[in-house]
């Protein structure tokens, strides 16, 4: 087939390199350098738009088509060639040709493209050039302006949800807005975009769900996950957040309404990680869901049926895994969100020596976790060998921050893991771990099944234990009573007290709770934010540990080393680096984590940190390795800013 660069010079004046070869089942074109593209599909309409400002072309074709930037991030002379790298310039009639013909983007399709749309922020000559003169008011509103107007406009809501459904709205409007509000007012909008408001969100998926924020692949797709895949509309993905949907943050299984996880997620890992949006691909696998309660609810959206059986569910994900490698190549991040445990470990363990896998929930926690234990020794003193942990929930986050914990402990001590174990107890919903348990336990527990009386309560457990740490991670509220707050408060000075359950109505205790019962002395963390407590005429201010500290650092660690594996060193690099990003001025306010709206400059930090790493263990493969890994990290990172159009 054969793109002559003519074909582009529609509107706007284009020459240049772009090249088409045969790939998989659909054409690869390459611009150089990014532009503006829409590759529209055969009902016309926008299948594909990356790039960065140059010009808009459409192309209509009549096979899929992708279009590949060599580097984003590259700015060189915009030009725009085609060449015919399949030799059928000239073809005879028995070869098959490609009827192509492309067009430039513009006018009010331009408007309706959120990735390209700046609203009012057009100016007069882009309103010329682009064919929109007359689709808008004639003001020209710079985006600082608008996000002054959607900012108030956002504060007019009173309800958390009806917050959240604007951004939402925005962000599939005129997504550089989205994502500029979202970084310039990160600490008033993730209760909003993230938890706990995102978990409302999922409970009510299906009355709120407006357009496809991602891709739902179900049971009824088997065999076609592939083509499904294809189907997304940007060919170049690089991270993928994955859920099942079994268990949403302490909601329990919300099905195929779990998407607002994903695409949650996603939307930190660009606002507080700075990977590009288009990179990002949300999916939620839909096997079926045991809530009754969804299952008869007139307005759910996922297949209206119990959970697959153990084969099934295998097999679905197995050629998942395997379309996406086959897709996106080895190097595509795969963040498992959200699954239940008995599937989380399991799926971990089998694809970590073959994919690039990470799961928030087991790895990212523990990271987060770490790293404020490691700053509230500051407060607290000693080392974390000198501790005593005990945790309330032993299932993904509770295992996952206690297999961390004892690993830092060992390499700094150089005692054996099962020596470093010893020191860390935890209860789940049947009590206290103990060895007698052991024939009973998941095999995630079975570390942690140590010798000690059986204990049924956490009350007991404290009392038995006597830890200086506590940490909640149930996924059941108000579980930190006040006689276990008193108790753990009656034997340290400043016990350490992280309710880490989401969203907030799973708060194990509230911070007003937890300052209150401890008279003032608790170092309290939270999974999801609490504002300020006044507490006998002393303001105290908590920290929310959350893995979103962690994985948008930690992910844009991963892509600019170009790593292929994830290690447990790179966890402990990732806490490291977020620890000391908290200030001696933090630390005397009683903060163990830094505030959130410094979070890209500490995301570099960690992405720097985490590559570096990746380059130390040999498992980087982007070379040369960039001298300095901080100032890289800082330098790839996604502008919310407007582009201006030629
Ligand atoms: N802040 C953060 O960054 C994160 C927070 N979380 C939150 O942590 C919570 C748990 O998540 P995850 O670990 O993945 O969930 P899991 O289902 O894997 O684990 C939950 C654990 O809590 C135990 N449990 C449940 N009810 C009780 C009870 N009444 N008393 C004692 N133990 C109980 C369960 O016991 P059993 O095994 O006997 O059933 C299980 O061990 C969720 O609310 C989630 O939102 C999770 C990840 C990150
Ligand atoms: C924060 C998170 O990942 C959770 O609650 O599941
Ligand atoms: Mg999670």
């Amino acid at each position: 087939m054969s793109i002559k660069g003519t074909a582009f010079m529609q509107n706007n004046s284009l020459s240049g390199v772009s090249r088409m070869t045969q790939s998989q089942s659909s054409f690869r074109v390459s611009v150089h350098p990014p532009t503006v593209v829409a590759v529209m599909n055969r009902n016309g309409r926008p299948e594909t738009s990356v790039g960065v400002s140059v010009d808009n072309v459409v192309k209509e074709l009549s096979v899929p088509m992708v279009v590949e930037f060599v580097d984003p991030k590259l700015k060189q002379p915009s030009t725009v060639v085609v060449d015919d790298v399949s030799g059928d310039d000239a073809p005879t009639e028995d070869e098959f040709v490609t009827p192509l013909s492309v067009s430039v983007a513009s006018g009010y399709t331009l408007l309706r493209t959120p990735r390209h749309n700046k609203g009012l922020a057009f100016t007069e000559k882009e309103r010329d050039a682009h064919y929109i003169r007359g689709l808008l008011p004639p003001v020209v509103v710079k985006q600082d302006l608008q996000v002054k107007r959607t900012m108030n406009d956002l504060r007019q809501y009173e309800v958390p949800l009806h917050k959240y459904q604007a951004m939402m709205d925005l962000q599939e409007r005129d997504e550089r807005l989205f994502y500029k509000l979202l970084v310039e007012n990160v600490e008033e909008l993730l209760p909003i975009v993230y938890t706990p408001t995102v978990g409302e969100a999922c409970q009510k998926y299906g009355s709120i769900f407006k357009r496809p924020q991602g891709l739902f692949i179900s049971l009824k797709d088997k065999g076609r996950i592939l083509e499904i895949l294809n189907n997304w509309p940007e060919k170049d993905v690089e991270v993928i957040v994955v859920t099942d949907g079994e268990r949403i943050l302490g909601l329990g299984d919300l099905g195929c309404q779990g998407m607002g996880i994903p695409v949650g997620k996603l939307s930190l890992y660009t606002a507080l990680g700075g990977i590009h949006p288009s990179v990002c691909l949300p999916i939620t696998i839909d096997v079926g869901t045991n809530n009754e309660k969804l299952l008869n609810d007139e307005f759910y959206i996922g297949l209206r049926q119990k959970r697959a059986s153990r084969k099934e569910y295998a097999e679905l994900m197995n050629e998942f895994m395997s379309a996406v490698k086959q897709n996106y190549g080895e190097k595509v991040l795969i963040q498992f969100e959200d699954f239940a445990n008995h599937n989380a470990f399991d799926l971990l363990a089998k694809y970590s020596p073959t994919h690039l896998v990470f799961n928030d929930d087991i790895q990212g926690t523990a990271s987060v976790v770490l790293a404020g234990l490691i700053s509230a020794l500051k407060l607290v003193g000693g080392s974390l060998a000198d501790h005593r942990f005990l945790f309330l929930g032993a299932g993904e986050a509770g295992t996952g921050i206690a297999e961390l914990v004892a690993l830092e402990i060992s390499k700094q001590t150089r005692a054996p893991l099962e020596e470093t174990r010893k020191n860390i107890w935890l209860v789940d919903s049947k009590g206290l771990i103990v060895k007698s348990r052991l024939n009973s336990l998941q095999h995630f527990k079975k570390p942690w099944a140590h010798e000690h009386q059986p204990v049924t309560d956490l009350l007991d457990a404290v009392k038995a234990i006597r830890p200086s740490v506590l940490i909640g991670s149930s996924g059941v509220g108000q579980t930190f009573t006040k006689e276990v707050v008193e108790t753990i408060s009656s034997f340290n000075e400043k016990p350490i007290i992280l309710a880490l359950s989401n969203p907030t109505s799973k708060s194990e205790c509230t911070a007003e709770q937890a300052y209150t019962w401890s008279e003032g002395r608790a170092i309290f963390a939270s999974g999801s934010p609490f504002g300020p407590v006044e507490y006998n005429g002393k303001v105290y201010v908590s920290g929310q540990s959350n893995n979103a500290y962690i994985f948008p650092g930690f992910g844009l660690g991963l892509i600019i080393s170009g790593a292929t594996r994830v290690h447990d060193d790179m966890l402990l690099a990732a806490s490291e680096a977020l620890a000391a990003q908290v200030t001696q001025e933090h630390i005397e306010k009683g903060l163990i984590y830094p505030p959130f709206a410094n979070i890209r400059n500490i995301s570099a930090h960690i992405a720097g940190k985490v590559a570096a790493k990746a380059y130390e263990l040999d498992l980087a493969s982007r070379l040369p390795q960039p001298e300095n890994l901080v100032a890289y990290a800082a330098s790839c990172m996604y502008s919310p800013n407007y582009q201006r159009y030629r």
